[in-house]
């Protein structure tokens, strides 16, 4: 892993942890009811964080991500408009959210319209995912005739999650939990990729968080949702065109262009090099054309700010 450039300090927050590509705040006054959840502009791709940056990512996705939000009518974890919500820092007020801090279940709640990725290789192994048997003779990238909603145990920080059944998530966080924690992400997911088809995107698969809201006790949708750092999101037309291969069919909308470079130019030992200038204006241009194909508005952040 590359070592990631540190954490921006910012007035009021105290930095609590960084994944791959977002960093954690907690207020600095030791004030445990709210928690500031930065994007940065990192981009990650065969687990590896890549240089540089791509300008204007962190906000484009936080902003598709909080539109996804204003459409789903579940409670949600964004403390906008929250009286005693500690200020927003301008450094990076484009591409944060300030939000409820929640009892987070351990359980990533992932949904799956096509089979690819993990998902394809358990079913591979087994003939089934997270206990789901499926029919024989699926291909990598193959649309399911139904979602199935195949969690994930959360690993510890940095390590890959591991498929669980149903059965077990419920063992996790109890039964009740478990159904609800299903049934919120089958019905989100089903919602949403209706949606994104009707933009000429198909939403492969994707993976919700959800917490307990510590005073009211009600499931609270959390972290990103419907990102294309959560999701798997394919352009419809290029999967529909049987002319060409199977890596050019499931391209991700927005991480093609740098996967392909990198095929291209590392040999997968040692750190990837870094990505040219235009490598990191063309990926910009597909989080850009995602965001619009998707929401039908023109992103407000711009990169370079
Ligand atoms: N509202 C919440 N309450 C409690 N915990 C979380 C929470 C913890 N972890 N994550 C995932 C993550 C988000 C960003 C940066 C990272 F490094 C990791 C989300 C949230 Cl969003």
């Amino acid at each position: 892993m590359t070592n990631i450039a540190p954490a921006p300090a910012l007035p009021g927050w105290t930095h609590t942890y960084s994944g791959k590509v977002r960093d954690l705040y907690v207020p600095a006054n030791g004030d445990d009811r709210f928690l500031l959840v930065v994007a940065s502009n990192r981009v990650s791709a065969f687990d590896h964080v890549l240089e540089p940056p791509i300008p204007g990512k962190g906000g484009l996705l936080t902003e598709l991500s909080n539109w996804w939000f204003s459409r789903i009518p579940m409670p949600n974890h964004l403390a906008t408009g929250h009286p005693e919500a500690p200020a927003m820092p301008s450094e990076v007020a484009d591409r944060a959210v300030v939000s409820r801090r929640l009892e987070m279940y351990p359980v990533e709640c992932v949904v799956r319209g096509a089979l690819t990725g993990s998902g394809f290789a358990e079913y591979q192994r087994t003939g089934a995912v997270c206990g789901i048997p499926l029919p024989e003779g699926i291909e990598d990238g193959d649309l399911l005739d139904e979602p199935i909603y195949t969690p994930a145990y959360k690993a510890p920080l940095g390590e890959h999650d591991e498929n669980i059944t149903f059965e077990r998530s419920a063992e996790l966080v109890g039964p009740e939990v478990a159904a609800a924690l299903r049934e919120a992400s089958l019905r989100i997911f089903t919602e949403a990729r209706q949606l994104a088809a009707e933009r000429g995107v198909i939403l492969a698969d994707t993976k919700f968080e959800f917490g307990r809201d510590p005073e009211t006790g009600e499931l609270v949708l959390a972290d990103e949702v419907l990102t294309s750092d959560s999701s798997r999101y394919w352009d419809a037309s290029l999967y529909l065109d049987a002319a060409l291969d199977r890596s050019a069919r499931l391209a991700s909308f927005d991480k093609q262009i740098v996967r392909n470079w990198l095929a291209a130019h590392w040999d997968r030992t040692g750190e990837p090099p870094a990505l040219p200038a235009e490598i990191v204006s063309r990926t910009y241009d597909r989080y850009r054309e995602l965001f619009v194909r998707l929401t039908g508005t023109e992103p407000s952040a711009t990169p370079g700010a």
